[in-house]
């Protein structure tokens, strides 16, 4: 469903487990910083709303979006870490640069999580332009960072 028929940052509290002791990890992408920084305070802030507390949030950052599949292994393999969030910002340029970005973090984040079976929370947005790009961190369409923590917590609850 497009985003611009789904509000991103509105989900199901029902579905959630309180994550109170959990340690989650969150790896962002510096590229776009004003706008990942968005994204990251919209999953920070779902995660303590669901019982996280601040010292068991372990933010990270990577240079783009490519090096998060990196970013959330180094995460991933901290067996007290029980589940990672990536978020980053990649904007369509002249070339197709941004396709093998996006599909290189689709498959990385993939496969961490299952090589250490715990969810690794896709939360890249990848948009034609900047303003497409605020409209998902904040703006008229929600923010993909509070979606990405809702997932990462609905999943916990799954996997428990
Ligand atoms: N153009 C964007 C990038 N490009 C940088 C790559 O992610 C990567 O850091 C570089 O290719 C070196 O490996 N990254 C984003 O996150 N967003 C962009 O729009
Ligand atoms: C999406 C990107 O990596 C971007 O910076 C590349 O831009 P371009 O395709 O114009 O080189």
């Amino acid at each position: 469903m497009a985003s611009s028929l789904k509000n991103l940052s509105e989900y199901n509290s029902d579905n959630l487990i309180d994550i109170t002791g959990k340690k989650i990890g969150l790896v962002v992408a510096e590229w776009n910083k004003a706008i990942t920084d968005a994204l990251a305070k919209g999953a920070y802030d779902t995660l303590i709303k669901h019982g996280a507390k601040s010292d068991n949030i372990i933010r990270n950052t990577v240079p783009g979006s490519f090096e998060l599949s990196f970013g959330a292994q180094l995460l991933a393999q901290n067996p007290e870490i029980e589940a990672v969030i990536c978020l980053g910002v990649v904007i369509k340029g002249e070339t197709k640069h941004d396709d093998y970005i996006c599909h290189a973090v689709a498959q990385g984040i993939t496969q961490v999580s299952l090589k250490y079976n715990k969810p690794v929370i896709f939360g890249l947005v990848t948009t034609n332009n900047e303003e497409q790009a605020w409209d998902r961190a904040g703006g008229k369409h929600g923010n993909k960072g509070v979606e990405a923590a809702a997932t990462a917590i609905h999943m916990l609850g799954i996997s428990a």
